[in-house]
């Protein structure tokens, strides 16, 4: 695992440095190190209670750190009132104003008030941006959750801030819903580019939207890189289980490049050091092959289960030689050339050398 503070380029838009914030005797954020580039969508993923929000809210200057410094664009704002800290921020829940128009919801920080015919403009502009066209006079309550977001969000870009602060925006809505919003908000978050931080508990949404990805566990930064390097290649055990669907086998490491699980030995591109290992691998990455031919990694498993899951085919693998292993596998049966798969078959199956990860057991 890299260390957090060598991801700190060389001018970030926004940092923090070493935060840390307790409740008591509980540490919610532990020495927190992290870099946002201007322009950048950066997702903080992780499970309920590892900090994500705790993090959020010192940026936004809701709350302060007992320890470490924020600084945008190498300012210290570390000690701001969140006034004076550029940005606009969206909650979960809309908090709209339900008193006020849709109008004045959105141009209630704009200055100075006397400019009405700017901020009108300036709101017809907003709504037309966030799909929401004509819809100045409408109350909260005459709109869904999904409008009522995008009124939120046009809100917290109305003064056309440098930092857009998101808590879990997305996640009150519906899926489909919530799945269209967010290909817009990314949309727009490139047209705009404006850097933005967007706290979620969803590992789908936070590899969709973002341009890197934060895992965050117990108040700490797991690992830090772009969606395709947190599905691929997750630098801790904890990563692995959080991000995507991942079988896990008992190993014995045999060399620095081998493992024995059962009666196999299996190839790979490195090997903890230490007795025993646990193999991870993703299960669109189990091929099964057509034909049976002796090769590295290549073994016969027989089909447990079959069942269809839209473009792949879902497989619950008992490979032979490996008692007590059950694989699951995802192939896409138009690239098999072959009949059916159906259950009791026995099939080969190769686990690609290079797709397999064996992590230290200690860590598990
Ligand atoms: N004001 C507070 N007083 C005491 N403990 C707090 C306070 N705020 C947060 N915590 C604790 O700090 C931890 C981190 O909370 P935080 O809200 O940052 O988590 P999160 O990752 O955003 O989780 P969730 O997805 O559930 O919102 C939690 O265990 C929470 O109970």
């Amino acid at each position: 695992m890299k260390p957090a503070d060598t991801i700190l380029t060389a001018s970030p838009y926004l940092a923090v440095h070493g935060l840390t914030r307790r409740y008591g005797a509980f540490t919610a954020l532990d020495g927190v190190s992290l870099a946002l580039r201007h322009g950048e969508f950066v997702c903080l993923l992780g499970p309920s209670g590892c900090g994500k929000t705790t993090l959020l809210r010192q940026i936004a200057g809701l709350d302060l750190p007992d320890d470490g410094r924020i600084t945008l664009q190498d300012r210290d704002i570390t000690r701001l009132p969140p006034a004076k800290r550029d940005y606009g921020i969206v909650f979960q829940s809309y908090a709209l104003f339900p008193n006020l128009t849709v109008a004045d919801n959105i141009a209630y920080g704009l200055t100075p008030r006397r400019e009405r015919a700017r901020h009108r403009e300036r709101v017809r502009e907003l709504l037309d941006m966030v799909g929401l066209p004509g819809s100045e006079d409408k109350y909260p309550s005459q709109l869904s959750g999904g409008q009522q977001q995008r009124v939120a969000l046009a809100r917290a870009l109305a003064t056309s801030p440098g930092l857009l602060l998101l808590d879990e925006p997305l996640s009150a809505l519906d899926a489909r819903v919530r799945d269209k919003l967010r290909d817009e908000l990314k949309r727009l978050q490139k047209k705009l580019g404006v850097t933005t931080l967007m706290v979620t508990h969803d590992q789908a949404e936070a590899l969709a939207i973002a341009d890197r990805v934060v895992v965050m566990n117990n108040g700490r930064i797991e690992q830090v890189g772009t969606p395709a390097e947190i599905y691929r290649r997750p630098a801790s055990r904890f990563v692995a289980e959080f991000v995507g669907e991942a079988n896990w086998l008992p190993a014995r490491r045999a060399d620095a490049y081998s493992v024995t699980v059962g009666a196999h030995t299996l190839k790979l591109a490195g090997v903890p050091a230490g007795e025993a290992c646990t193999l991870f691998v993703r299960p669109e990455d189990i091929l099964v092959k057509p034909r049976w031919e002796a090769a590295p990694n290549t073994l016969l498993a027989r089909i447990a289960d079959v069942s269809f899951a839209g473009a792949m085919t879902r497989l619950q693998l008992l490979p032979e030689g490996m008692p007590g292993v059950m694989l699951i596998a995802e192939v896409c049966p138009s690239m098999l050339n072959r009949q059916p798969l159906v259950p009791g078959e026995i099939v080969p199956i190769e686990l690609p050398a290079e797709l397999l990860v064996a992590y230290p057991e200690e860590r598990a």
